[in-house]
């Protein structure tokens, strides 16, 4: 299994360090002949807005949306999960997602003061006690449909009870960025999914 991070723009050598971590082969994605050739993918964090006018000019959109949406196991963190969403509020205009996961984001959404927060979260699917997060300009989630599950939300703090981390099926995202903090719980948690979808696909 190979596992791709998508290289526009954004943090990709922080993930691709977390991957190696956990021994997968993992490798940087920027051009749709690589795309064809990774089983699952992660979004980094980074500047969702510079993300979609690269992917646009680098003819990835089409590809990704067609991935994303085949199924390939896709974990977005931050910007990431901002590319995941079916809808962003407080975007640009000219700001394309990915679409996938069928959620409200909101942009910069824990004020435009705080530059960054930190807090913790659980996540429902990982053991191992709440998560340390770091929330760099980051979004939260405003609304889910029904087929997303609510894996954790800010314990904390005035964006206490904000949602802050979803899966809706082979999709995964967090407003946070696990590959900062060295805590690879999320990466593994990606890592077991991917897996899982590969078995099912060829068995
Ligand atoms: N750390 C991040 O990924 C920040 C996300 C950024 N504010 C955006 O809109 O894309």
């Amino acid at each position: 299994m190979i596992i791709g991070v998508l290289a526009l723009q954004g943090d990709t050598r922080e993930h691709l360090h977390a991957l190696a971590e956990l021994d997968v082969i993992a490798r940087p994605v920027r051009r749709p002949d690589e795309l064809d050739s990774v089983d699952a993918l992660v979004i980094p964090g980074g500047e969702s807005t510079a993300m979609s006018k690269l992917a646009i000019e680098f003819g990835m959109t089409e590809p990704l949306r067609k991935r994303i949406a085949g199924g390939m196991p896709t974990y977005g963190s931050c910007a990431g999960m901002i590319m995941l969403a079916g809808t962003i509020l407080d975007g640009r205009a000219d700001q394309v997602p990915f679409g996938g996961i069928d959620m409200t984001v909101r942009r910069n959404a824990f004020g435009r003061q705080v530059d960054s927060f930190e807090g913790t979260v659980d996540i429902s699917d990982i053991e191992g006690g709440p998560f340390s997060a770091v929330f760099i300009r980051a979004p939260w989630v405003e609304e889910v449909g029904p087929d997303v599950r609510v894996l954790g939300r800010v314990n904390a703090g005035p964006a206490a009870g904000r949602i802050v981390a979803v899966r809706q099926q082979h999709l995964l995202a967090t407003a946070f960025h696990p590959e900062l903090t060295g805590d690879l719980r999320v990466h593994r948690y990606f890592v077991e999914m991917a897996r899982e979808a590969g078995q099912t696909t060829e068995g």
